[in-house]
C-alpha cells in the first residue's frame, strides 16, 4: 500500500517473523502514535528515555528507527476528519511492533473507541498489564511490595464487541421484540440493549497465553476471574473453558486448586502451576488483602479493564501502570491510563506508564539490557523523591518535577549509573582482547611452544603450522631473499599468476637456480624460479599424513590452506621439533 502521510525512515529495517519467531534486527523500525490529551507530553519524554537506554546498553550497535503513525485527533487533522486511517492500520500490521499514547473516546455517543477498534482490527486478543511495586512509590497498601500480578485481559469480546442498540431506535425495538416474544425475556420498556459475546475460541486463546506466560516466567498460579455465578453462559463459560485449556493442553504442568488440597495436601508440587478461579467482585478485595496469593490473572474484557486501574492504585496509580495489546506476533504497547485531558500540554503528568510499556516492548524485542536500564533508572529517580505531581502529592519531602524533567532525570541515571560500569567493562574487554592478541602472536610465532604452555598436544598440521609470508611473482629474488632472511623462513609463498595458481620459492630454489646457474638475484623475478602449482593440504591433515606427503613428494615442507588459499606452512623441522617436545607413538 502506498502511504499518503506515513513515512518509513530511510534507515532501519522492518521487524519480521521468521520460522515462527519474531526476528528483530539491530536497527528496527518501530511505529509510534503520539496520542491525544497528555499523549504528546509523555510520548516526547519517553522517546528520549528509550533511545538513551538503547544507546547506553548497546553502545550504538542497536538503535530504534521510529516511524510516526497517526490515530486520534492528530490523524483527524491530517486525514480530513479520519481518526483511524487505513494506512495506520496497515503500517501497524506491517511494522509488527509499535507503541501508542492514549486516545480519547467520547462517552454516551460519538465515534466508537479507537482503542477498542484497534484491538479488534488487529485481533490483539491479549491485553497484558503487569502490576508490580517499584520501591519508594507512594501506596495506600501496608505491604505494596507483595503486589506482583500480571493481568491477561481478553481484548476482543465481551461487552466491548460493540453490539449495542440505543433506546428508541428501530433496531432496538426489533431486538427487544425478538427477546420478549421469541425468547421470553422480560425487561423495562425503553431499555438500551447490549449483547455480550464470549466464545470458547476467544477464551481459550487468552487463557492459553496466560498459562504459557506463567510457564515462561515461572509463576506459580493462574487465576480465572469471572462473574459466572450471575452470567453463567458467558462469564461462567469463560471459567469452564479456561479450566479446559489448562487440563487439555497443559495437563502435565498444571493442577487445579481442588487437586492442590485433595491430592497434594495443600503443598504445591515443584514445577506445577495451580489453576484457580475467583469471582470478579471478591478479587478486588483479595488483591488488596492477600496480594501474594495471585500472580497471573486471566480476565474477561470488562473485568480486566476495571481490575487493571484498581490494581494500579495499589502500587502508585495509573501514572505508572504499563500495558500491551498482543496478538500472536503483532503487538501495540500502551499505557493503561487515558488522555487525562485536564493536564494536556502542561508537561505535568507521570510518563511512567508509557515508559514502562516501552520496557515491556524492549523485553518483547529481546532487548532486556535496555529494559533493565530503564527500570533501574526509574527506581533511582523515585528513590531521590524527584517525581511528578501524582507521586509528589503523596510523598513527604518530594520535589515535584515536570514530565520532561522526570525523563531527563531518568536519562541521567541511565547514563551515570552505567558510565562507570561501561567504562569498566570496556577496560576489561580491552584487557582480554590484548591478552588474546598476545596469545595469538605467540601461537603464530611458535605454535609448538604455545601448545606446550597451554597443555594441548598437537595432532594436525594446523596445530603446528606457521603463518605464510607471501610475495608477488613480479618482485626480484633479491627482495624475496631479504624478507626470508629477516623473517627467518626457508620458503616464501608466491601470489597467484595470471592463471590463478599459487607458487612457492624455497632456499633450495635459490641455491639451484640462482647460485648454481650464475644468475644475479637482483635481475631475476621471483616468478622465474617459482614452483607452481602449489599443492595445498587441508588444515586437518594429521602429522602422520604430513610426514607421508613429504616423503612421497621428496619435499621438506607442506603448505596448508583453506578454500584453495595458503594460510600456513609446516616444515620437516617443525615435525622434528614437535616430536622432540611432545613425544610420539605409543609411549608419547
Ligand atoms: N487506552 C487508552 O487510550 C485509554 C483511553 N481512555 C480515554 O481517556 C479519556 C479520559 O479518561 P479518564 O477516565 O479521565 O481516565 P484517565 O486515565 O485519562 O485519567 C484519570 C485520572 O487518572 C490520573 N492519571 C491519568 N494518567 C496519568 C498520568 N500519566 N500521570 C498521573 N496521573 C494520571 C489523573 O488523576 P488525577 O486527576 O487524580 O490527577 C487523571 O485525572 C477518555 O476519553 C477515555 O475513553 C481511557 C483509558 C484508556
Ligand atoms: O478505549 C477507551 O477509551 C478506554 C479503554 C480503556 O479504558 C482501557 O483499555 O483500559
Ligand atoms: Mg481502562
Amino acid at each position: 500500500m502506498a502511504f499518503k502521510h506515513i513515512k518509513y525512515p530511510s534507515t532501519g529495517e522492518k521487524i519480521t517473523v521468521q520460522d515462527g519467531r519474531l526476528h528483530v534486527p539491530d536497527q528496527p523500525i518501530v511505529g509510534y502514535v503520539e496520542g491525544d490529551g497528555i499523549g504528546p507530553d509523555i510520548t516526547r519524554a519517553c522517546l528520549r528515555v528509550w533511545d538513551a537506554a538503547v544507546e547506553q546498553a548497546y553502545g550504538g550497535t542497536r538503535k530504534i528507527h521510529w516511524c510516526e503513525l497517526f490515530m486520534g485527533e492528530k490523524a483527524a487533522e491530517i486525514y480530513e476528519g479520519n481518526y483511524f486511517p487505513d494506512e495506520t492500520l496497515e503500517a501497524l500490521k506491517d511494522l509488527i511492533v509499535s507503541i501508542k499514547g492514549p486516545l480519547t473516546t467520547p462517552v454516551g455517543g460519538g465515534f466508537r473507541s479507537l482503542n477498542v477498534a484497534l484491538r479488534q482490527e488487529l485481533d490483539l486478543y491479549a491485553c497484558v498489564r503487569p502490576v508490580r511495586y517499584y520501591a519508594g512509590v507512594p501506596s495506600p497498601m501496608v505491604h505494596p511490595e507483595l503486589v506482583d500480578v500480571v493481568i491477561f485481559r481478553e481484548n476482543t469480546e465481551d461487552v466491548y464487541s460493540g453490539i449495542e442498540y440505543k433506546a428508541g431506535t428501530p433496531e432496538n425495538a426489533k431486538v427487544a421484540k425478538f427477546l420478549r416474544e421469541e425468547m421470553g425475556a422480560e425487561f423495562f420498556e425503553g431499555a438500551g440493549l447490549g449483547i455480550k459475546p464470549v466464545s470458547a475460541f476467544g477464551t481459550k486463546r487468552l487463557v492459553r497465553k496466560a498459562i504459557q506466560y506463567a510457564i515462561d516466567h515461572k509463576k506459580d498460579s493462574v487465576t480465572l476471574v469471572h462473574k459466572g455465578n450471575i452470567m453463567k453462559f458467558t462469564e461462567g463459560a469463560f471459567r469452564n473453558w479456561g479450566y479446559e485449556v489448562a487440563r487439555d493442553e497443559f495437563g502435565d504442568v498444571t493442577i487445579t486448586e481442588d487437586e492442590l488440597y485433595s491430592v497434594y495436601g495443600g503443598v504445591q508440587p515443584e514445577g506445577k502451576i495451580v489453576i484457580k478461579d475467583r469471582i470478579a467482585d471478591i478479587i478486588f478485595q483479595l488483591l488488596q488483602l492477600r496480594p501474594a496469593e495471585f500472580s497471573v490473572l486471566a480476565t474477561l474484557n470488562l473485568n480486566g479493564d476495571y481490575l487493571s486501574d484498581s490494581a494500579a492504585a495499589h502500587v502508585g496509580g495509573v501514572g505508572i501502570a504499563p500495558g500491551a495489546n498482543i496478538a500472536d506476533f503483532v503487538a501495540v504497547f500502551e499505557a493503561t491510563h487515558g488522555t487525562a485531558p485536564k493536564y494536556a500540554g502542561l508537561d505535568k503528568v507521570n510518563p511512567g506508564s508509557l515508559l514502562l510499556s516501552g520496557v515491556m516492548m524492549l523485553e518483547y524485542m529481546g532487548w532486556q539490557e535496555a529494559a533493565d536500564l530503564i527500570n533501574s533508572g526509574l527506581t533511582k529517580v523515585i528513590a531521590d523523591k524527584t517525581v511528578t505531581y501524582d507521586f509528589a502529592r503523596q510523598m513527604e519531602g518530594a520535589t515535584e518535577v515536570k514530565t520532561s524533567e522526570f525523563g531527563d532525570l531518568i536519562i541521567a541515571k541511565i547514563r551515570g549509573e552505567t558510565a562507570a560500569l561501561v567504562k569498566e567493562a570496556a577496560a576489561r574487554r580491552a584487557q582480554v582482547e590484548a591478552e588474546k592478541s598476545k596469545l595469538g602472536d605467540e601461537r603464530a610465532a611458535d605454535p609448538t611452544q604455545a601448545q606446550k604452555a597451554s597443555g594441548r598436544i598437537p595432532h594436525t598440521v594446523s596445530d603446528i603450522m606457521h603463518k605464510v609470508v607471501s610475495i608477488s611473482g613480479e618482485a626480484t629474488v633479491n627482495t624475496a631473499m631479504h624478507i626470508m632472511r629477516e623473517k627467518r623462513i626457508s620458503s616464501i609463498i608466491v601470489e597467484p599468476d595470471a592463471s590463478g595458481q599459487w607458487g612457492i620459492m624455497t632456499q633450495t630454489d635459490v641455491v639451484k637456480k640462482i647460485v648454481n646457474a650464475n644468475r644475479s638475484p637482483a635481475r631475476v623475478k621471483v616468478s622465474e624460479i617459482t614452483t607452481r602449482p602449489l599443492v595445498i593440504a587441508p588444515m586437518d591433515l594429521s602429522l602422520h599424513e604430513a610426514s607421508g606427503k613429504m616423503i612421497e613428494a621428496h619435499v621438506r615442507r607442506v603448505v596448508v590452506g583453506k578454500d584453495g588459499v595458503p594460510v600456513g606452512i609446516v616444515s620437516d623441522m617443525d615435525l622434528f621439533r614437535t616430536v622432540e617436545e611432545f613425544g610420539w607413538g605409543t609411549d608419547a
